[in-house]
């Protein structure tokens, strides 16, 4: 499980997260949903290491986040798709999928490149394209698949159907309820919830950096 306990991110004088709680349990699919700068990015960041945090704790199954660098939580088995992809232009897709082998040394990584070819053959076929030359959509199946790469036990999506065609928007979902399938623990930020319809096991509500669960409303 991911436990997010009393967090509080600043990003210079300015508090953005207030007191976040959050739990991903295992095998779980959560959902973060609230609106532009409302803090979905920022709390992906700080859990990731990549945001310093004022206060609170952050666990994964038994190990304290906090005290350890980014490299080591990836290095837990913890994936990270960020809302922009940030792919590297200069490299073909399959070495932007493979970029994170390289810095975090995961082992029996052709064994699970493979696994996530299998997952997205797609991005198989156009493995040896220059990122540059895929679409947005294709990009983001590319930095899904970065992110399958070290995230074995855990997966933080940032907007993974924002901005991109209806078409690999499905395809995307498609994949997630595969992970889900998988008992892969995950929690996907979106601005809203029409395409996660189904999918998601516990939905948390951000706005203004405070969460909140909300409460499905039971099956009459
Ligand atoms: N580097 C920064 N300096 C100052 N403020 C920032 C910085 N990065 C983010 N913010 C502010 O923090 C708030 C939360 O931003 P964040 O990117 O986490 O939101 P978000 O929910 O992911 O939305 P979006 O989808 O637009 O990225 C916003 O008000 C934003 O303006």
């Amino acid at each position: 499980m991911l436990a997010v306990e009393g967090l509080d991110v600043s990003i210079g004088a300015v508090p953005i997260l207030r007191g976040v709680d959050l739990q991903v349990p295992t095998g779980a699919m959560c959902g973060l949903i609230g609106r532009n700068g409302a803090g979905k990015t920022t709390l992906m960041r700080a859990v990731m290491g990549l945001l310093k945090t004022q206060s609170g704790r952050l666990a994964f199954e038994q190990d304290e986040l906090l005290p350890r660098p980014g490299f080591e939580r990836a290095r837990l088995g913890v994936g990270y798709m960020p809302e922009d992809r940030k792919l590297v232009p200069a490299l073909t897709a399959e070495e932007n999928v493979m970029l994170p082998v390289w810095s975090t040394g995961i082992e029996n990584a052709a064994e699970r490149l493979e696994w996530v070819y299998g997952l997205m053959p797609e991005v198989k076929e156009f493995r040896s394209r220059p990122s540059t030359s895929l679409s947005g959509g294709q990009q983001k199946l590319v930095a899904l698949a970065r992110a399958l790469m070290v995230g074995r036990r855990l997966l933080l999506l940032d907007e993974p159907t924002e901005g991109i065609a209806p078409v690999l928007a499905r395809r995307i979902v498609d994949v997630l309820s595969d992970l889900k399938r998988e008992g892969m623990s995950v929690l996907v930020a979106e601005s809203n919830d029409t395409h996660l319809h189904g999918l998601l096991d516990r939905t948390y509500v951000i706005e203004r950096g405070s969460v909140r669960l909300r409460e499905e409303a039971s099956a009459a």
